[in-house]
C-alpha cells in the first residue's frame, strides 16, 4: 500500500487537491481517510462547551486511533472510519466501512505534527495558499457548508486558528516532499503528484 499524506491549513484546498488526484484513478485502488474524522469524541460537553474547544491544536484530534486504523489498513483489514459533524462539533454515531486498496490518501492540517503519523507517509504533500486566500475560502465554505456565521469564522480565526496554524502547520511544510501552490487551481502540480502515484503503482 502507498500511503500518501496531504496537508495544509484550512482552506488551503487539500480536500479538493484529493479529489483531483482521485479522479483519474480506479475507485478500488484509492481509500481516502480524512483526519477531521478523528477529533476527539466529546459527548461528555453540551454543544457550548463544545463551540470552545480549539480544534486546530494537536490535542484536539485521536491520533491514537488514526495511527491504529492506518496500521490496520496497511495490514489489509478494514477499518470502521468515525464520521465527524461540524455543525455538532463531535463524531456523529455512524461510520463508514473503509477497505484496504493500493493507494490510501491520509489528508489533514495536523498530519505531519505528529512523528508516528508522518512515518507511515511514503510521499508528503504539502498545499499551501496565501492567508488571506484561505481565510476568504473558509468564510465561504463553513457558512455555506458547515452551519456557522460570519461572527464565528472571524473570531476562531483570530483567537486560535491563526496562531495555532503559525505554530503546527506552516512549520510542516518542512517535512513536505512536495508544496503544490495553491493559490489558483495548479493542474499541473496535480499531474505530477498523479504520473508519481502511477508510477510508484507500476
Ligand atoms: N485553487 C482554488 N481556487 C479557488 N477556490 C478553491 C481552490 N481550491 C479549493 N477551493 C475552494 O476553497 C474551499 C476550501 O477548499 P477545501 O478543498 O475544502 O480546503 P481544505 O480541505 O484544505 O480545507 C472550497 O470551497 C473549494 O471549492
Ligand atoms: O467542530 C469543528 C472541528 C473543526 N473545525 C475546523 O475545521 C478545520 C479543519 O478542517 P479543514 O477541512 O481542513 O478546513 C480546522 O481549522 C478547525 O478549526 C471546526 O470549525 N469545527
Amino acid at each position: 500500500m502507498l500511503v500518501i499524506g496531504i496537508a495544509g491549513g484550512t482552506g488551503s484546498g487539500k480536500t479538493t487537491v484529493v479529489n483531483q488526484i482521485i479522479n483519474e484513478l480506479a475507485n478500488e485502488d484509492v481509500t481516502v481517510i480524512s483526519q477531521d474524522s478523528y477529533y476527539h469524541e466529546t459527548d461528555n460537553l453540551s454543544i457550548t462547551e463544545r463551540a470552545k474547544i480549539n480544534f486546530d491544536h494537536p490535542r484536539a484530534i485521536d491520533f491514537d486511533l488514526l495511527v491504529k486504523h492506518i496500521a490496520q489498513l496497511k495490514k489489509g483489514k478494514t477499518i470502521l472510519q468515525p464520521v465527524y459533524s461540524f455543525a455538532m462539533h463531535n463524531r456523529t454515531k455512524d461510520t463508514v466501512k473503509t477497505h484496504a486498496s493500493k493507494v490510501l490518501i491520509v489528508e489533514g492540517i495536523l498530519i505531519f505534527s505528529h512523528k508516528d503519523l508522518r512515518d507511515m507517509m511514503d510521499i508528503k504533500v504539502f498545499v499551501h495558499a496565501d492567508s488571506d486566500e484561505r481565510l476568504i475560502r473558509r468564510l465561504k465554505r463553513d457558512i455555506t457548508e458547515r452551519a456557522r456565521d460570519m461572527d464565528e469564522v472571524l473570531q476562531r480565526y483570530q483567537s486560535t486558528l491563526k496562531p495555532m496554524h503559525d505554530q503546527f502547520i506552516e512549520p510542516m511544510k518542512e517535512y513536505a516532499d512536495i508544496i503544490i501552490p495553491n493559490n489558483k487551481y495548479n493542474t499541473v502540480a496535480i499531474d505530477i503528484v498523479r504520473t508519481i502515484i502511477n508510477e510508484r503503482l507500476q
